[in-house]
């Protein structure tokens, strides 16, 4: 059985022959997915694989050439949308105070005054950003502004969370504050879905590891599976350094 079509089982979210062309390239191609409920799946492979791509395409935030995103199974649509959440590899902060950024986030989704309080103090102490709830949050380091994305992620309280690199620029002790935040989500019943070039966090905070190889899955199983004991060429060569596996050109 095809790599892509090894996991038929119904899933939350689901792409069914993903496809992504831009600047006369096929960048995603034909891509099948299942993002099965309650898991931690990590996306992996080499750059420009198609990793970030396939977040934003899975997020709703482009629209696929062909194919689709299925969410339980109907295409992916505005309401949908608002289950899940993005966190990208550089945080997005707006020029406000910490609790404003998590008020406003808040407030887009008509929550009531005094359960977006509860929810911002909430946040906040999640995050251990009490003590800089009125900083301007672009004045936070790069550590303590991640924390507030994750956790003004988590705040909507969304059924995926999606996690495009969130420690890539992060020392080990702000890496682990994330790590946590993403664990305490999970525990709670979200779903999670990141890309990371680490497989150590690879092994730490997920269960199933999508290998993406030139646009396309390699190899999709569990990552104690994936990473140890690799089927496919690409993860393979992923694993012992080999640098050199060119992408094919599939132009149009
Ligand atoms: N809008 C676009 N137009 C043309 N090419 C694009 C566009 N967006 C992405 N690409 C190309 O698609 C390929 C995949 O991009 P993507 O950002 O998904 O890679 P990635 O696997 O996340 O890589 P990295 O590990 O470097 O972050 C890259 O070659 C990139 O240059």
């Amino acid at each position: 059985m095809p790599a892509q079509r090894q996991q038929a089982a119904p899933g939350l979210l689901e792409a069914r022959g993903l496809t992504f062309e831009a600047g006369g390239a096929r960048l995603i191609d034909g891509l099948d997915l299942v993002i099965r409920p309650g898991r931690r799946t990590v996306i992996m492979g080499p750059n420009g694989a198609g990793k970030s791509l396939t977040l934003r395409l899975l997020h709703g935030l482009l629209q696929p050439s062909a194919g689709a995103v299925l969410w339980e199974g109907r295409p992916l649509d505005r309401a949908a949308r608002r289950l899940q959440a993005m966190v990208f590899q550089r945080p997005v902060m707006l020029r406000r105070s910490v609790r404003a950024n998590l008020r406003f986030a808040l407030s887009v989704r008509g929550l009531r005054r005094d359960e977006r309080r509860a929810r911002e103090d909430e946040a906040m102490q999640r995050a251990r950003l009490c003590h800089l709830a009125r900083r301007p949050a672009r004045v936070l380091s790069g550590g303590e502004q991640q924390r507030l994305t994750v956790a003004r992620a988590l705040a909507c309280h969304p059924r995926v969370l999606f996690l495009d690199e969130p420690t890539s620029s992060l020392d080990p002790q702000s890496t682990q504050m994330i790590e946590d935040l993403v664990n305490e989500a999970h525990g709670d019943g979200v779903t999670v879905v990141m890309v990371t070039h680490d497989p150590g966090q690879a092994r730490r905070l997920g269960d199933d590891l999508v290998f993406l190889h030139d646009g396309r899955v390699a190899e999709y199983g569990p990552v104690a599976q994936v990473l140890n004991a690799p089927r496919s060429d690409a993860a393979i060569a992923w694993r012992d350094g080999r640098l050199h596996l060119q992408p094919s050109q599939r132009t149009f």
